[in-house]
């Protein structure tokens, strides 16, 4: 073998060595690239893999917020009936789970996990694929049980006007107004004196009977034979009793304009008198009596001025099923309220619409235009047939005052003498009508519904002589 030769043969060796090494190298290189990759695939697919399971997690976590609510919704609303109360039977988010279908319904979240079995659990996966959908596979949550209608109290039989009467009598009796019992004793005397007729003056203006009609009270007693002879008590209370009811007007027409015949359909009432005289109680009051006569009633809130005004006219009224036109705005315009409830009264055709004003007092030009509007939009649809002021007894001759304001802003057609149950002052009675030049219609002799009463001149003469 020549030399050349052996070079050849070592040159090709050479070649097929180098290229061996280089195979090897570019194949170890692309081995490591390979695994390079899979290792980042894999730390991918793990990554999914949480994120999933997190999703799943917020998802359950969601579910069962939802859930929860849902059952205090229906636990807060109104039960119609024990039925609607069954909280158990309606399926819940949870409670439907078992049965859904178990394949993952997001494939991109439960792929990952099948092919890597180290992945969070199957079962924490296919939760985030229910919960995902909620409305679509949620159950509807239970039709919520109707609102139950709230129960229409039964309406109260209100008293009627005569066991009224004889009810009011007995608790005059029993009042603070003993003027008529103490104006007895002092008659029923002999040989009454100088200071005696001096105390019969003195207990008839502490009454509140007003100096005028007092003097003429003395005077006339002084007269009277039956009184100044030989006193026998009972011509002595006779006398007394025929006396006072002169004074108190026997035969004045004390009928609601309402109970007269030829009385406008419906007929309307607006009640005014300084605040706290007791206007909205007594138009709650009135409204029962009317009731008990056998009449439909609307009223109109129209003091807005006093929050609680319009509440308190709808719990009167509610017992005795009587509707209450009122605005929901503190504050609104009393008219507008006026305006509506006559509107109502006369759509209902009622016999009777109460119109309760505000109380406040501040000039008499701010009472007309309040009044006086009132008055003018219920007139659009209706005539107003009578104004009530509400004087409260115990507050006597100052009450007079502000009476007369009233009566002047907005002419009035009755008194209505509350809280006469409290009251020493029977006598306003009589100063009253004297001042206003109207008769006292009704009395209030107390806080309960029915503790108004029409005016019945002999019951209250006997009540304070009793
Ligand atoms: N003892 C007694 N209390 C009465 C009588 N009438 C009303 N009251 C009470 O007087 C208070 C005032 O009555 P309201 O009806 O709120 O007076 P109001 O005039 O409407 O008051 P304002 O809305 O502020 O103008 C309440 O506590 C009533 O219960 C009554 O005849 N006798």
């Amino acid at each position: 073998m020549d030399t050349n030769m052996i070079i050849g043969i070592v040159a090709v060796v050479a070649v097929v060595v180098v290229a061996l090494i280089a195979w090897g190298v570019v194949k170890s290189r692309s081995a490591k690239q390979s695994a390079a990759a899979e290792e980042a695939r894999r730390a991918q697919q793990a990554a999914e893999a949480k994120a999933a399971a997190e999703r799943a997690a917020a998802a359950k976590a969601q579910a069962a917020k939802t859930e929860s609510k849902q059952a205090e919704e229906a636990g807060a609303k109104p039960v119609a009936s024990p039925s609607a109360k069954k909280p158990e039977p309606e399926p819940t988010a949870e409670s439907a789970a078992p049965s859904a279908p178990s394949k993952p319904s997001t494939p991109a979240v439960a792929k990952p996990a099948s092919e890597q079995p180290e992945q969070p659990e199957p079962a924490e996966q296919t939760a985030p694929a229910e919960s995902a959908k909620p409305a679509a596979e949620q159950p509807a949550p239970a039709p919520a049980p109707a609102p139950a209608e709230p129960a229409k109290p039964k309406a109260e039989k209100p008293e009627s006007t005569l066991s009224r009467i004889q009810r009011l009598k007995a608790k005059l009796a029993n009042s603070s107004n003993p003027f008529g019992k103490a104006l007895f004793n002092i008659l029923a005397k002999d040989n009454l004196t100088e200071a005696d007729w001096e105390d019969v003056e003195d207990t008839l203006l502490l009454a509140d009977v007003g100096a005028e009609a007092s003097e003429q009270l003395v005077d006339d007693l002084r007269k009277d034979a039956r009184i100044t002879g030989k006193a026998d008590p009972a011509d002595v209370r006779a006398s007394l009793r025929e006396k006072l009811l002169d004074l108190v007007g026997r035969d004045t027409d004390r009928r609601l304009n309402v109970n007269k015949p030829g009385a406008n359909k419906p007929s309307v009432i607006i009640m005014v008198g300084v605040n706290g005289t007791g206007k909205t109680t007594t138009a709650g009051k009135l409204a029962r009596l009317f009731v008990a006569d056998g009449k439909q009633v609307v009223m109109g809130a129209a003091d807005t001025f006093r929050a609680a005004a319009a509440d308190q006219l709808e719990t009167w009224s509610a017992k005795v099923n009587v509707p209450v036109v009122r605005s929901d705005k503190d504050g609104a315009d009393p008219a507008s309220v006026a305006f509506e409830a006559s509107a109502k009264a006369k759509e209902a055709n009622a016999d009777v619409l109460i119109i309760d004003t505000a109380g406040r007092l501040q000039n008499k030009a701010n009472l007309m235009d309040e009044l006086g509007k009132i008055r003018r939009v219920t007139e659009k649809n209706l005539p107003v047939d009578e104004v009530l002021l509400v004087l409260d007894a115990t507050t006597g001759q100052n009450g007079m005052t502000q009476a007369k304001v009233f009566a002047e802003a907005i002419g009035i057609t009755g008194v209505v003498l509350s809280k006469l149950d409290g009251s020493a002052k029977g006598g306003i009675v009589i100063s009253v009508q004297k001042e206003l030049g109207v008769p006292v219609k009704l009395v209030g002799l107390g806080e309960g519904p029915d503790d108004l009463a029409p005016f019945d001149p002999e019951g209250f003469v006997d009540g304070i002589l009793a």
